[in-house]
């Protein structure tokens, strides 16, 4: 997860390859749910891992059920019905899977077993109605009191209280079907008789009363419907465990991957792992609306194909009441069209995680666009003259994943321009990996990928600057220097003769070498002390006589420039390897300072030091450095220079960072 201010996505250009789908939200937090109703054990493969599913998670661990994780499979002990805390304050972040149904249940049950339970979030939360539950509920006896606005958490809900289980539960259903969904689930804990649960106005969101109908089933209980006007729970239905439950991927995250396809795949598709045409999950009818856009779509019944079918897309208009998440996405992919995409009966956008209709249409306007918008709707038009923007996301996962592929502007206009997300760790509430996940199946022109580079004399402190603007930024690391070890390092493990030029060439492109917080991992294994050792530099040295060697490390130092950018360590970044580089930053102290930094890290090691021949051994390197023939050490005549002698480590990042900043176009 990128857990930075902002992240900067450079024009992209193409898509293709395979994705992964993360759990579905929607899906876990029922199952987690229900299986902490039900008696005993259930085991869930594949759940979700993200706030949504961590906040609910907690609140089961809160009210003691056994929750013991393996990696995405998490073994749940129901509490069979019956309380065992009776009290807890349980906060459930910006989760309305949480909030909702976890309010009914423990209404329900408190008002039945005794008990007083308080239910928070983040303050977004205290801003998204939930009155109309809280009225089904307490029409029904329980006992509810407010904690902040009335109709909106937090909220107590208190016991004992009787309930009146002979009339209908009526519950409106206009502002979101999460509360029917919550009464659904809630509500066969107590059916000793038939209850029955009348929705007024017109549902919502309706293909969520499917999943959630869907899961009551697994879970056996098997709800008596009339339309979507009245649901009827048998008397005597009581939560029983299937044992073991497999959740899909999401079909919500899925609506990315499929705007992607439509805008970007053109040669090869994107292909989309764990939703298909037998999902449960009513965001999969996106595929439609992307298709009626132009995509080109395949649906097994697990997976997703999705390529460029026409291009420009067309414009579309369409009443997307039953795909509330995804249609978002149609939105971005509306920059994209021949003419304007109307989408209508979005009311409850207003009441998300944001009011999702003013964010979308604030946001696009940024990018250049002409949007109009209104109580329920949004119209956006096609974009041509592309600016570049700084992406408010306002703590709203969707909205961060719906601009990425704002990303793709170069593929209409002359001027591709870069795009930054701000806060982009917000996708944590559904998809933590989402920008990891897209990087890995777009390409962006190598020229496009920004570059730092920061060269300059031994001990100067390149790589501890390099790897903290890296961090900042979100870039990944190159240490070249670490390169050249690494080769000699490997070279002897393989047994090589270290005077054979091609062979030892020869191994370099088989190397997985990686740059993660200050170490280096050569495949699973932390090479970091290995390669700082006196004897691999000694490999180093003899390996790096080869011309054949020195080339393929040029080509492999190259390609470390990937998505999202690179910030590049080294002695010849900005002058020989990246000469087209954005930034480069020549860094440099004076030699009294490098032998004192060289000093104290010798002596904090345990290794006998002398200050004085420290320098003098600094000195006669530097002479060397600037006067050897091949890329010699001097800085690049567009360097910015940088003296650190006297500057804290966060100064001189932030004094990168600020150059940084300028070359910008936000
Ligand atoms: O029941 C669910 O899992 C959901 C229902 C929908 O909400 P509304 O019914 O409020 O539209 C949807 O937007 C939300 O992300 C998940
Ligand atoms: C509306 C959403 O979330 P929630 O489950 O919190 O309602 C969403 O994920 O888009």
């Amino acid at each position: 997860m990128f857990k930075i201010p902002f992240l900067d996505l450079p024009p992209l250009r193409s898509a293709a390859g395979t994705v992964r789908l993360p759990g579905s939200k929607s899906i876990s937090n029922r199952v987690l749910l229900l299986a902490a109703l039900s008696e005993g054990r259930t085991v869930v493969r594949d759940l979700l891992a993200s706030d949504d599913t961590a906040v609910m998670l907690d609140a089961l661990r809160a009210l003691g059920c056994g929750v013991a994780q393996d990696g995405d499979t998490v073994s749940i002990v129901g509490l069979g019905g019956q309380l065992l805390a009776k009290q807890a304050q349980l906060f459930l972040g910006n989760a309305g899977t949480a909030m909702r149904p976890l309010t009914a249940a423990l209404a329900v049950m408190a008002a039945t077993q005794g008990g007083s339970f308080e239910v928070s979030g983040v303050p977004r939360m205290h801003e998204r109605p939930i009155g109309d539950l809280v009225d089904a509920l307490r029409g029904l006896g329980c006992a509810i009191d407010d904690l902040g606005n009335p109709g909106y958490p937090p909220l107590r809900l208190r016991g004992p209280a009787s309930l009146a289980l002979d009339t209908p539960v009526r519950v409106r259903g206009d502002v979101s079907s999460q509360f029917l969904t919550a009464l659904l689930l809630a509500l066969p804990l107590v059916a000793e008789r038939d209850i029955r649960i009348e929705v007024i106005g017109e549902l919502i969101s309706k293909p969520y009363i499917e999943i959630t109908l869907a899961l009551l089933a697994r879970f056996g209980i098997d709800v008596k419907r009339e339309g979507w006007s009245a649901f009827v729970i048998p008397a005597g239905s009581r939560y029983r465990s299937p044992g073991e439950v497999f959740v899909e991927g999401d079909a919500s995250s899925a609506s990315y991957f499929v705007g992607l396809g439509a805008i970007a795949a053109a040669d090869a598709p994107i292909r989309i792992e764990g939703v298909g045409s037998e999902s449960l999950q009513g965001d999969v009818r996106f595929i439609e609306a992307a298709a009626a856009m132009g995509a080109d779509v395949k649906a097994g019944p697990n997976w997703l194909e999705v390529r460029r079918g026409a291009w420009p897309l067309k414009g579309i208009t369409l009443d997307c009441n039953h795909i509330p998440d995804a249609a978002m996405t149609l939105t971005v992919m509306a920059l994209y069209a021949d003419g304007p995409t109307t989408l209508t009966n979005i009311a409850s956008w207003r009441v998300k995680e944001t009011d999702r209709i003013a964010a979308m249409a604030t946001e696009l306007r940024k990018l250049g666009a002409a949007v109009e918008e209104g109580p329920d709707w949004i119209r956006v038009q096609p974009l041509h003259d592309w600016k570049a923007a700084a992406i408010h996301t306002y703590d709203d996962h969707r909205v961060a994943m719906c601009f990425s592929l704002a990303a793709f502007n170069g593929l209409v206009t002359e001027k591709a321009q870069p795009v930054r997300i701000l806060e982009p760790h917000c996708t944590a509430k559904t998809f933590p990996d989402y920008f990891e996940t897209l990087f890995g199946v777009v390409t962006a022109r190598p020229d496009d990928i920004p570059v730092i580079t920061i060269d300059g004399p031994t001990a100067s402190g390149k790589g501890t600057l390099a790897d903290e603007v890296a961090k900042a930024l979100g870039f990944g690391v190159l240490d070249s220097g670490a390169l050249y070890r690494v080769t000699g390092l490997a070279a002897r493990r393989a047994g090589l003769d270290l005077d054979d030029g091609t062979a030892v060439a020869a191994i370099v492109p088989t190397l997985d070498l990686r740059f993660a917080d200050g170490h280096v991992f050569l495949g699973q294994e932390d090479v970091t002390a290995r390669l700082r050792a006196e004897a691999t530099g000694l490999l180093a040295s003899q390996v790096a006589v080869h011309p054949a060697v020195r080339q393929a490390l040029h080509q492999w130092q190259l390609d470390f420039r990937r998505l999202p950018g690179l910030v590049a360590d080294g002695r010849d970044m900005g002058t020989a390897l990246f000469p087209g580089a954005p930034l480069k930053v020549f860094l440099t102290a004076s030699a009294a300072t490098r032998a004192e930094r060289r000093y104290k890290q010798l002596i904090s090691k345990g290794i006998p030091a002398n200050m004085e021949s420290l320098r003098e051994d600094l000195e006669a390197r530097d002479e060397r450095d600037k006067n050897r023939a091949s890329s010699p050490l001097t800085p690049a005549q567009d360097a910015q220079l940088l003296d650190n002698s006297a500057l804290s480590i966060e100064a001189s990042v932030d004094q990168v960072l600020n150059w940084w900043q300028k070359r910008r176009p936000f």
